[in-house]
């Protein structure tokens, strides 16, 4: 039977890149996307943007929604220290599959913990099920409906503190207008748009990081 879009894309992940070199597994995959077949990673621009956010952080605690093929996992998990630990939320199982063993390729299973689920059932049980207080960082990356339900979730589940960095992709496309509107009005939170374009393209689109401020 045919094979899928993240199956050929872990194809040439292990054809094209190095088993525990982390950068190598992100340029094979950007160059897939951008010379093969498009497919929903973060993508080289607005990722460079994503680098920068985590490495001015240093987050201990890191919760991403929204795996896909593991790309964004790869990206962040390669510039946490040691000890930090990054959960990632996947609701499709094949999409989890891939993403297992693509993170697996680059050699950072140690960092992080792939659970496959809706994030409306699990959020609530990050405390419980992962010993986990709060996150020092969020990458916001899934159902595009979800951004503003889930992050008031988080809020009513106390996993933010003062200083919590939200991390939004997509926020003008496919967009995200109810969440904008709520981070960027809410006295909560001190917000910012990183304008940038839709991964492998020259549409608009960007990042909106947003503190917590308790
Ligand atoms: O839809 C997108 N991502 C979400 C995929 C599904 C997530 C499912 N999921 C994962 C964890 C999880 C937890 N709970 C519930 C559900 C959960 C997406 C789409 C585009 C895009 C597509 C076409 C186009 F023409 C332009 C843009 C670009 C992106 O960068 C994207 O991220
Ligand atoms: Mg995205």
């Amino acid at each position: 039977t045919k094979s899928t879009r993240p199956q050929r894309l872990l194809k040439a992940v292990q054809k094209h890149s190095t088993r525990g070199d982390p950068q190598s597994v992100i340029s094979a995959i950007d160059h897939f996307c951008r010379h093969r077949e498009w497919a929903m990673n973060v993508g080289d621009e607005k990722g460079s943007i994503l680098d920068s956010v985590v490495s001015e952080l240093n987050p201990e605690k890191v919760l991403e929604l929204g795996t896909y093929c593991g790309y964004s996992t790869v990206r962040i998990a390669r510039l946490l220290p040691p000890g930090a630990r990054l959960i990632t939320l996947e609701f499709n199982a094949d999409y989890a599959a891939i993403a297992r063993q693509v993170i697996a390729w680059a050699g950072l299973e140690d960092k992080v913990q792939l659970v496959e689920g809706a994030s409306g059932d699990w959020i609530p049980r990050m405390k419980e099920h992962f010993g986990i207080e709060t996150f020092d960082f969020v990458f916001l990356d899934h159902w595009k409906d979800r951004y503003l339900p889930d992050t008031k979730l988080m809020e009513d589940c106390g996993l933010l503190r003062k200083g919590t960095v939200l991390l939004a992709d997509n926020v003008i496309c496919p967009g995200v207008p109810d969440y904008l509107e709520y981070v960027r009005n809410s006295l909560s939170y001190k917000s910012c748009y990183f304008k940038s374009h839709l991964e492998y393209t020259k549409a608009e689109d960007g990042l909106e990081k947003s503190v917590f401020l308790g």
